[in-house]
């Protein structure tokens, strides 16, 4: 993605433009008519291009090729060379998003200005959206639950080694966070992480994205796993990737060694592997959709990734971090939780986790009621019953008698505040407002055990003693 696409049906201009470009170092590609320029794009995204406004014998002229790529390829920087005299038509291609224009016949310090501006940008650009994606995609993790502390202590365990890793987890739990954060902890920090979205590259591109290709026009270009030479490859979704890949990958795992597409000489590289899948991949192996061979080769060191609804402690802490991280990269305001949003976000349901409360949070700052803290009401799913001092009636609670319905209710409402302090008895208490002893009694009437997992609802339910800690 570091070359020049001309697109002029005048083969003479595409030429002198192309030798110019190339004597200023840019590498160039070059198409005819608006069939040549979409193939071209295509088959792979340029870093800018040279438009000419009016093609002969072309399918689409100039200001639709500059639509559907504006449409589909935003981030492409496009100048466009319009005859003497049609400043209108220029104009109205910067209106569809043209970067800029030069009129024929035209001066070469001129073109070479407006491309090095155009570079610049669109350079800048980019690096702007990596770093906000590198803000909230940074590797830091943060949490100070029980089962947080239990991932991080696995995770700094495998940090100093160099095995493979399976990170299993819920959409948007952290997998990815935890692969960065041993990359970074690691003797690779300094060298690439780079990510291969399994679900997203389509089959047929799976092997060049990832060997990369060799032609005679274009050289050697490198695929994501030379681009990771010396650090850490991380396969999001592997059960995604495509069977005929999963053979692939499983060849250059045992051989350590691969062919670029279209090339003869083995490469060799040094990777250290990170997965993750969000699919139990033992029922994926039972269906034959996943091969058993490359699952042990990537399983080496399996680790869980706990479910948002298992760390609920966590919640007040990661939205603050959103809420910091949101006003530093987005400007928007620095709001804090007032403790009924606080307490409403913690017993929420969560199937999308960390990433679901980034969003929740990103909406509330964007739509939001002012600069003063964030209220449940504001967040979604918080109706006003509550506001009101009601609780609505639902399932079987409107049909038993009071004692059953009060017992009921208790056992729902204490179980929804343990797992909001993460299993710790004397914090839920001293909440609620009883003795810790007296709430030991209380949990032991409502037939809710308080050593071990009771029937699923109570994820870390600890046994009190001095130390308050799991
Ligand atoms: N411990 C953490 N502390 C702070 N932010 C976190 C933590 N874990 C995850 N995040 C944030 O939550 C969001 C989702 O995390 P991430 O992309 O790592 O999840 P994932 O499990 O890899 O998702 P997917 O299954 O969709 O690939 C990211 O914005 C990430 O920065």
């Amino acid at each position: 993605m570091s070359d020049i696409l001309i697109v002029d049906d005048e083969k003479d201009i595409r030429e002198l433009i192309a030798d110019i470009l190339k004597d200023e170092g840019y590498a160039t590609r070059l198409a005819a008519n608006s069939d040549e320029c979409m193939e071209q794009i295509n088959a792979e995204a340029p870093a800018l291009m040279i438009l000419d406004i009016w093609l002969k014998d072309s399918r689409m002229d100039g200001i639709d090729i500059l639509k559907t790529v504006k449409r589909d390829n935003p981030d492409i920087p496009i100048i466009i060379i319009s005859g003497h005299g049609n400043i209108e038509i220029a104009v109205a291609a910067i209106k569809q998003g043209a970067y800029d224009f030069i009129e024929k016949p035209f001066n070469i310090d001129q073109l070479m200005v407006v491309i090095g501006r155009a570079m610049e940008t669109a350079r800048l650009r980019r690096e702007n959206s990596s770093l906000r994606r590198r803000d909230l995609h940074s590797g830091e993790m943060l949490g100070a639950s029980a089962a947080f502390r239990k991932l991080k202590d696995q995770l700094d365990k495998v940090t100093k080694s160099n095995g493979r890793v399976m990170l299993t987890g819920e959409p948007g739990s952290g997998k990815e966070t935890a692969a960065r954060f041993v990359h970074q902890h690691s003797n690779r920090a300094a060298a690439p992480f780079v990510t291969v979205n399994s679900a997203s590259i389509a089959a047929e591109r799976m092997e060049e994205v990832l060997f990369g290709r060799e032609t005679s026009e274009r050289g050697i270009e490198k695929g994501l796993l030379e681009q990771a030479h010396g650090g850490v490859i991380y396969f999001d979704e592997v059960a995604e990737m495509p069977s005929g890949t999963q053979s692939k990958i499983l060849r250059v795992l045992t051989e350590q060694q691969f062919t670029r597409v279209g090339g003869a000489d083995k490469v060799r590289v040094d990777l250290r592997v990170i997965s993750s899948t969000t699919r139990d991949l033992s029922a994926e192996i039972a269906a034959g959709r996943f091969r058993q061979e490359l699952f042990d080769r990537l399983n080496v060191v399996p680790i869980a990734v706990p479910p948002l609804s298992e760390r609920r402690e966590d919640i007040p802490l990661l939205a603050r971090h959103f809420i910091e991280a949101f006003n530093r990269t987005q400007g928007l305001p620095a709001r804090e939780v007032s403790d009924e949003a606080g307490a409403a976000l913690q017993t929420m349901d969560w199937p999308g986790n960390i990433r679901q409360l980034r969003n929740i949070v990103e909406r509330v700052l964007i739509l939001g009621e002012g600069t003063g803290p964030i209220e449940a009401r504001e967040l979604p799913g918080e109706g006003s019953p509550a506001e009101e001092g009601r609780i609505v009636l639902g399932g079987a609670l409107a049909t038993l008698p009071l004692r059953e319905a009060r017992e009921l209710f208790e056992r729902e409402y204490l179980l929804t505040q343990i797992n909001r302090f993460g299993g710790n008895i004397s914090r839920t208490a001293a909440f609620v407002g009883m003795e810790r002893s007296a709430l030991h009694r209380k949990l032991k009437s409502l037939g809710v055990v308080t050593s071990a997992k009771a029937g699923g609802r109570v994820a870390h339910l600890e046994e009190d003693d001095e130390d308050d800690d799991l």
